[in-house]
């Protein structure tokens, strides 16, 4: 492909994106084989993005291109890659709204690649991979020689086609003052480049690497990467220093849930097992838990089948709206924490299922009919588990039910990716839950841990079982008896984890309170009542680090009262 061709499918197809299945970077869905190209002319557009490629100044008309004092017409695009290649002032090429607010270094490496996306012999043009490692400061990359093509724009500057600005829908005329060069003409421009201009690219470790963390270019990220990049801000996920040791074995307590369903004493040795893993765990595995193992694996594909869309179709449910009841992305709230996981989820609303159900993926075509009987058993499932929590807290049986009123459910699948320098990132940092119960099914990829006793506990998948833990709605129920515990999600280098969790939790409008049984003179309240609503807004709109969010309504026992 050409410049020029990539040119003509950007102004025809500008929006429309698809992932790359296996390597989980954007490209362009019309393009088929020189994506990178028109992902270089994409990159372009990014960080020079509005004066003039785009051609939003007015004065201009809207053209990527714009007439100089001695009345040379120049086109952006080759002025843009002239100064990369000649190692010129790339901060003068940013948009002017960035105010230079941008790192030199990372520019340059953005440029760079955009130049090498769109040399004229495909063999030039780095692979996805190579763009995702140079971008991400993993691999150095050199000065790219001007692309041939760009280099016949400055030779027949009077001869360029103009492209207007409007949308796709419009036909694209045109606006050249004189004659213009098709595609045709460009391409016998440029010709094939040397066989060493690969080896030029050539790209080397860096001797350490960069100190800010998260390598995490998926679906949804290379554009967010890039126009972070392009703004400074800082979008990487560091792993805490002080990274607690991590244990290896998976030591949380296995509950046989049948015992509920036994004898007064089997029900009460449950209740008390159950008790037990919640104080000193917060984690439990169960087993006998009455969930068909077909309906779990039939909701794992679903899933799956959900994450493997196109781009587009899954950038329906994207929303930066941390309350949208249906949600496609990556970390919780991407434009506030500049910092991402590398994970894409869905989360949506699920119990009471008539309110929700319209509005969850329509795709893959059984998502809604799995989802909806997996997450219905799942409810019963939770309101079984809170009946033994409640017992276990000297409450009645129906307490935690009864407190939650209509309920509240909301199902967050996670989908980690291969990472290529796993140990460098996190799928999901440490956070607590803000609901009552989740529970979290993984598909045979391990990647969960749990911190218990200053360490990281790996919780292995075993087959048709399902992991329980309490969150920071029961916590604060319970007065602080129970400590909803932290959690996060590593990565791994070879396989894709997916984990579906499903949290439980009281109607939006509901109070969390400490239950009163459990305040007195003694035990005085430990958190202010907040509603759930604002509870669970607070939770998923601050950076998901630890348990802050829990923190912050957290009273003095000493001084405050019920
Ligand atoms: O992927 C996992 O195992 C953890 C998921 C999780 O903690 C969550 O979605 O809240
Ligand atoms: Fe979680």
């Amino acid at each position: 492909m050409t410049v020029v061709e990539a040119l003509f499918i950007f102004r025809l197809a500008a929006s429309e994106f698809s992932s790359a299945k296996n390597n989980k970077v954007i490209v362009i869905g019309a393009v088929v084989g020189s994506a990178v190209a028109l992902l270089g002319l994409v990159v372009i557009v990014i960080w020079t993005r509005q004066r003039r490629f785009r051609g939003n100044d007015e004065a201009r008309g809207g053209r990527n291109s714009e007439q100089s004092k001695d009345g040379k017409v120049k086109f952006f695009p080759t002025g843009a890659a002239s100064v990369v290649v000649e190692g010129g002032d790339v901060i003068s090429l940013l948009d002017h709204r960035l105010d230079e607010n941008a790192d030199t270094e990372e520019l340059r490496r953005i440029a760079r690649v955009a130049c090498w996306c769109i040399q004229d012999d495909e063999n030039n043009r780095p692979t996805m991979g190579q763009v995702v490692q140079i971008l991400e400061g993993v691999l150095e990359v050199n000065p790219p020689p001007l692309p041939r093509s760009l280099q016949a724009f400055i030779d027949n500057h009077e001869d360029i086609v103009f492209f207007t600005e409007e949308s796709s829908s419009q036909s694209s005329q045109p606006q050249s003052n004189s004659l213009s060069i098709d595609s045709s003409q460009a391409k016998s421009t440029a010709s094939t480049t040397d066989g060493d201009q690969f080896q030029r690219l050539v790209t080397k470790p860096p001797e350490k690497l960069p100190p800010r963390i998260t390598r995490r270019v998926s679906s949804i990220l290379l554009i967010q990467y890039l126009t972070c990049a392009c703004c400074h801000r800082n979008m990487f996920l560091a792993l805490p220093p002080e990274n607690p040791i991590l244990a290896s074995h998976d030591a949380i307590p296995v509950i046989d849930l049948s015992g509920l369903d036994g004898s007064i004493e089997c029900r009460m040795m449950t209740v008390e097992a159950i008790a037990s893993a919640c104080a000193h765990w917060g984690f439990f595995r169960i087993i006998s838990h009455g969930i068909e193992i077909s309906l779990m694996e039939e909701m794992l594909k679903a899933v799956e089948g959900f994450f493997e869309l196109p781009w587009e179709e899954k950038m329906k449910y994207a929303s930066e709206d941390v309350m949208n009841p249906v949600r496609y992305g990556t970390s919780l709230n991407t434009p506030k924490q500049h910092a991402l996981h590398w994970r894409d989820y869905l989360r949506h609303f699920g119990h009471p299922i008539h309110n929700h159900f319209h509005l969850w993926p329509s795709q893959p075509p059984n998502y809604r009919v799995v989802t909806k009987e997996y997450l219905e058993e799942i409810w019963k499932l939770a309101i079984k588990i809170s009946g033994a929590i409640s017992k276990g807290l000297g409450l009645e049986w129906d307490y935690i039910e009864k407190s939650l009123g209509e309920g509240c459910q909301i199902v967050a699948s996670n989908y980690y990716p291969p990472c290529p320098q796993p140990h460098l990132t996190l799928g999901l940092a440490s956070h607590s839950d803000h609901g009552g119960l989740t529970i979290l099914m993984q598909n045979e990829v391990d990647g969960l841990q749990v911190k218990h006793g200053g360490a990281w506990v790996p919780v292995h998948h075993v087959p048709a079982t399902l992991v329980v833990n309490i969150g920071d709605y029961i916590e604060i129920l319970s007065n602080g008896r129970y400590k909803s515990v932290e959690h996060r999600g590593v990565v791994n280098a070879e396989r894709t984890r997916i984990s579906v969790a499903v949290g439980h939790g009281p109607e939006m409008t509901a109070i969390v309170a400490p239950a009163s049984p459990l305040v007195d003179e003694k035990n005085k309240t430990k958190y202010r009542p907040t509603t759930y609503k604002d509870y669970m807004r607070a939770q998923q709109s601050s950076a998901v680090r630890g348990k802050s969010p829990l923190q912050d309504i957290m009273t003095s026992t000493t001084t405050e009262n019920a």
